[in-house]
């Protein structure tokens, strides 16, 4: 086993809303992280996989629950220890346009985290930086309107390492993207997590992606975590109604979208987490839902290898 470089304990995330209602976007999360590989996050819009993704990088703070890195909690440590650590964590979102100042060049947008937090000296250097990406060394004099979407999320992820980061959140990183150039930002982001030993916290729709790029999955559902274990394992045998149908809407031919969560969507809306319901999250659209599943949450357990949150984990086979 791996120590966990980033882990979750409990962590949990209510925004106030109007109406001073209490909207729980995460509810009781646990995750681990490992030094060097790559954890998914898998779910429909709104199940609070990006929550999750600013939670562990000390962004937001947690209403409940703890983020650990290297074993000690975010909580704990100095505004000094925070400002240090903020340099190992790092984010590549998925619209690069939103952080790249339209007024830089490339060459300033790429020293810039150097700058912000007096590392000149040890930062990796522009040519080095763009080297990494597969970008030649003129696109230091190149403004983001010059660029094309995949060589914006280029510089974006060159930014992001430029402070030799062990963490990185990459929150929907390609699905802004044309699918032809998706596929090279996929082995991009790959050969860097090999080549620098980097830890991702993936983010995405798209479970083929994930499957190439993941160890580890964790499935959210309305803030909760459904199932959760190694990658092949879940995708070979998944246990939860929810993961049976999300695997089952896998596009079958390379770059076919439209089938993405069909089946899911057939079974109506995803419920509001203003109202999340009492019982298991998933029981007010689960074909084997019943009386217990409405009553009684259930929790993670291990079933086949992995941890699943369904009361009838062993049998459930609701995609066939
Ligand atoms: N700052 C906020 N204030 C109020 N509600 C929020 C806030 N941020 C997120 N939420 C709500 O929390 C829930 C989870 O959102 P989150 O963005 O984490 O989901 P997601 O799975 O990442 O979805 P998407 O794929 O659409 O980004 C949603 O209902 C969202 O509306």
């Amino acid at each position: 086993m791996t120590a966990a470089l980033v882990s979750a304990h409990g962590l949990t995330k209510h925004y106030r809303v109007a109406g001073r209602r209490r909207l729980t976007a995460v509810n009781d999360v646990d995750l681990e992280v490992a030094a060097g590989t790559v954890r998914a996050v898998v779910g429909e819009s709104g199940c609070g996989k990006s929550t999750t993704g600013r939670l562990l990088l000390g962004l937001e703070t947690p209403s409940a629950g703890e983020v650990r890195f290297d074993g000690r909690g975010l909580a704990e440590r100095s505004p000094a220890e925070l400002r240090a650590l903020r340099r190992e964590l790092q984010v590549v979102f998925q619209d690069p346009y939103d952080v790249l100042n339209p007024r830089m060049r490339v060459d300033t947008i790429l020293r810039e985290p150097a700058r912000v937090h007096g590392q000149e000296g040890s930062a990796r250097s522009v040519p080095d930086l763009l080297d990494l990406v597969n970008l030649s060394s003129d696109f230091a004099e190149r403004y983001p309107h010059e660029l094309s979407g995949g060589q914006r999320q280029r510089i974006a992820i060159a930014r992001a390492i430029a402070l030799n980061p062990r963490f990185v959140v990459c929150d929907e990183p390609v699905s802004a993207l044309d699918v032809s150039v998706q596929a090279q930002v996929v082995n991009l982001l790959r050969r860097l997590q090999d080549d620098l030993g980097l830890a991702y916290l993936f983010i995405s729709h798209d479970l083929a992606l994930v499957r190439y790029l993941a160890q580890d999955t964790t499935v959210m559902y309305l803030g909760r975590v459904v199932e959760e274990g190694p990658t092949e394992q879940l995708f070979a045998d998944p246990r939860h109604p929810y993961t049976q149908l999300l695997l089952a809407a896998v596009p079958r031919v390379r770059g076919e979208r439209s089938a993405t969560s069909r089946e899911v969507r057939r079974l109506g809306e995803l419920p509001s987490p203003l109202d999340a319901p009492p019982g298991c999250v998933f029981a007010t659209r689960c074909p084997l839902a019943d009386d217990r599943c409405r009553a009684t949450r259930p929790e993670l357990r291990d079933v086949n290898g992995h941890r699943v949150a369904c009361h009838y984990a062993e049998t459930a086979d609701v995609a066939a």
